[in-house]
């Protein structure tokens, strides 16, 4: 279905609407590999059996660190402008929980064009994100899922917001092993963009999801 389709020619600038912006490529590297530690000491703390001695001398080590932290921060609603290993050039919110780059409790989630049309990414969740045993949870499933519908939108220059999601569990989700994400527009009608994708466990799809975003209204739209 595609009735009035109105994709915009380039994304919106985020400076536009007062956001401030961060191109990813400036994010030093430090802050990379601090966030890839802090993923790693999320899950370590989550699953440790260290005795008192040992939980005393990490938690104080922690609490310097985020001592070190409460410097400078980034406003809430801060942007990282990302080009995607396909060359695709979009805006995120930079704490993005699914794909933020600065956000240790994103997995991160990475999309990039699918050769058969629409987006594809890889993910790998640990154990921080455990549902049933061994199994991711349903609620983040369906947070991939959501992420990487709107970001086929946002791909085809419609970027908006989740008016509606749906999600079916097809198959248990398992931790630790890569699950491929795929995302794609199927229609539009006026500011309706209507998304589909999948997660995939050794190419069995376990999720799959539908969605209807609604387009920004941008300037030239008229109100349509
Ligand atoms: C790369 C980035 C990826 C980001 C991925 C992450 C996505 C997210 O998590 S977004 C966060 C979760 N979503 C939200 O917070 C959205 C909250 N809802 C809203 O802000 C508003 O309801 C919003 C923006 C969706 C729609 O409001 P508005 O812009 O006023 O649209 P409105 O004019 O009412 O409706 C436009 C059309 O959509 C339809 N529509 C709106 N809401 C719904 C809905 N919930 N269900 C069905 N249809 C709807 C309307 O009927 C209308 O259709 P038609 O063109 O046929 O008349």
């Amino acid at each position: 279905m595609t009735v009035d389709a109105k994709p915009v020619a380039e994304l919106p600038d985020p400076r536009d609407f007062g956001l401030a912006v961060v191109p990813e490529k400036e994010i030093p590297a430090e802050l990379a590999s601090l966030v890839e530690e802090v993923r790693s000491l999320v899950d370590a703390v989550a699953h440790t059996k260290a005795g008192a001695h040992e939980l005393a001398a990490a938690r104080d080590a922690v609490a310097a660190a985020n001592a070190c932290l409460q410097g400078d921060r980034h406003d809430v609603g801060t942007m990282v402008q990302q080009t995607w290993p396909d060359g695709r050039v979009e805006y995120g919110t930079l704490t993005n929980v699914v794909s933020g780059p600065t956000n240790a409790a994103a997995p991160p989630l990475r999309m990039e064009a699918a050769p058969e049309g629409g987006l594809r990414g890889e993910v790998v969740l640990n154990g921080t994100y455990q549902g049933p045993p061994g199994l991711v949870h349903g609620g983040w499933l369906a947070a991939l899922l959501d992420q990487a519908l709107g970001a086929a939108a946002g791909a085809e220059g419609m970027p908006g917001l989740t008016a509606d999601l749906n999600v079916n569990y097809r198959n248990p989700s398992p931790l630790d092993t890569p699950l491929e994400v795929t995302a794609r527009v199927t229609g539009t009608e006026r500011r309706k963009v209507f998304v589909a994708g999948e997660v995939r466990h050794g190419g069995r799809v376990t999720a799959e999801g539908t969605a209807l975003m609604v387009r920004m209204n941008l300037p030239g739209d008229g109100g349509a």
